[in-house]
């Protein structure tokens, strides 16, 4: 083993030094027996850690909060959210740390941020902790995600702490280790503009501009710049999600970023069969959160966050509310261009087509794909195969033979580039069943699944041999009773 000094490891306190108001000193929890499951050596080298220090008792501390690096200043961060439509005004990190800024290869400031690393001031009734299952769950689908292309947080480590959890019955605890560009949320703006101070409000904003979106500090109305900056991103980002048929489950403010990174995988899921309908959370009895309900609900969490910011926007409440709703506005055709470009792709249509002749194609084969319950990952990626001749892999998936055929005949008369499709269609997605089954092997104790289904998962687009059931939906008798939960 490779031993480091812990000296090596520097961790900055920029966000409790600039916003001390919504930083409140902590300290992780003592983890009883802590134990390495899953270490992201890829994404430790970026920051220069070396993975055979972190594997090594020193790292495993750190990656439970249990080592401190000198000067570092671990707090719980405050945030407000609406929650399925209700304002929440106090959340924060009920069970999450923020370790303190790590600096990337790039030279860019990341959070090292724990998850399930015990009780904070903003516990309330929760016990701050998290189990070994939904843990992992978050490792392998934001890594999923990541390799998909698709903007994310990322998982660094997973380490079960040896204290077991209670939930329904007794789980073995873990402590996830989290790297983001910022955990700044919608919530936080909430949070900073209920507290009235609005130099608070202005200095997180200003905060957000030096993290991540520095040109915006330029523009003659720099905070207005961060609202339209916020906007666009969260609009290609949410295209993304509905372009491979990820289902993030609980949209609430306080879990969409202010970075335009996808946060929070407690109850998401990949869509199998495409339903604009499709639900997962065990919670969202009102479908507030399908599918096919994401972008209506990222527009009302902007609206939410252009709230919080008005009185940053102008000095007169009428104008403020003015500029807000026109930089709000950009919202739908931004999120529309991202989706009609992204469709474009999936089935390997030139980006020169207009438009309107490929939005009659794209629409008849959403239809359907919904009516015949057809399976969005493979059929995507079996669409590939038919623009190289061979149409029978995606037509076998749809019933309705004269309704394919007759589409295929229209969609093939585009010439469409099946090279292009396989680098954007992925063959892999983090399957429902197949996410289950790793978790339960891991929480028994055996990681073989959990590695097999990440090494599936972290190279979507290049097909391989062995991985067939990777590649296949879930058996019948899964999908339809399948939920997800929250807070677990
Ligand atoms: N077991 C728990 N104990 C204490 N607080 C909790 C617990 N689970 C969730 N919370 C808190 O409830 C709120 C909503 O939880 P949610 O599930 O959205 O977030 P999370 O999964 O804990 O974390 P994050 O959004 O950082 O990924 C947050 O304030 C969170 O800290
Ligand atoms: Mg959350």
């Amino acid at each position: 083993m490779t031993t480091a000094p812990l000296s090596t490891v520097t961790l900055g306190d920029e966000f409790a030094r600039t916003l001390p108001e919504m930083a409140l000193p902590w300290q992780a929890d003592v983890a009883a027996a802590p134990e390495l499951l899953v270490l992201n050596e890829a994404l430790a080298a970026e920051f220069g850690l070396d993975p055979g220090w972190l594997r090594g008792p020193e790292g495993v501390r750190l990656l439970v909060g249990n080592l401190v690096p000198e000067g570092a200043a671990p707090v719980a961060q405050a945030y407000a959210g609406h929650q399925f439509g209700g304002y929440s005004p106090r959340l924060g990190d009920g069970r999450a740390l923020l370790l303190g800024e790590l600096v990337h290869a790039d030279g860019l400031p990341r959070d090292l941020h724990l998850k399930g690393s015990g009780r904070t001031p903003f516990s309330r009734g929760g016990d701050g902790l998290a189990a070994v299952g939904p843990m992992l769950r978050e490792y392998v689908v934001s890594e999923a995600m990541h390799a998909l292309g698709i903007p994310t947080t990322r998982s660094l480590a997973v380490v079960a702490t040896g204290t077991p959890v209670h939930r329904e019955g007794p789980l073995p605890g873990a402590v996830l280790a989290r790297v983001a560009s910022s955990h700044l949320r919608v919530g936080s703006f909430q949070y900073a503009a209920a507290t009235g101070d609005v130099d608070l409000l202005r200095r997180l904003a200003d905060h957000a501009i030096a993290r991540h979106h520095p040109d915006a500090g330029a523009a003659e109305r720099r905070h207005l710049a961060l609202f339209e900056a916020v906007v666009a991103d969260q609009a290609a980002l949410v295209a993304r999600w509905m372009l491979v048929g990820f289902v993030h489950g609980v949209m609430n403010t306080d879990n969409m970023t202010i970075s335009g990174e996808t946060i929070d995988y407690g109850p998401c899921a990949f869509m199998e069969a495409f339903d604009p309908a499709t639900v997962y959370s065990s919670i969202d009895h009102q479908g507030r959160y399908a599918y096919g309900n994401q972008p209506a609900m990222a527009e009302w969490n902007l609206a939410r966050l252009a709230e919080a910011m008005l009185p940053l926007f102008a000095d007169d409440q009428e104008r403020a509310v003015e500029l807000a709703v026109q930089a709000l506005g950009e919202f739908r055709r931004q999120y529309n261009d991202a989706w009609t470009a992204g469709m474009r792709a999936k089935l390997g249509l030139p980006d020169s087509l207009d438009p309107a002749e490929t939005a009659p194609l794209v629409d008849d084969l959403l239809v359907l794909l919904r009516d015949n319950h057809v399976d969005h990952t493979s059929f995507h990626r079996r669409l590939a195969a038919a623009a190289r001749g061979d149409a029978e892999p995606a037509r076998g998936l749809v019933l309705d033979l004269a309704g394919i055929d007759g589409w295929l005949d229209r969609w093939r008369a585009l010439e469409p580039d099946a090279e292009a499709m396989d680098r954007v269609n992925p063959v892999y997605v983090p399957r429902n069943h197949l996410v289950e089954e790793a978790l339960a092997a891991a929480t028994g104790g055996d990681l073989e699944p959990f590695r097999r289904l990440l090494d599936a998962v972290g190279a979507p687009f290049d097909e391989r041999p062995g991985l067939d059931r990777y590649a296949e939906p879930a058996p019948r008798d899964f999908g339809s009773t399948y939920q997800t939960f929250c807070g677990t």
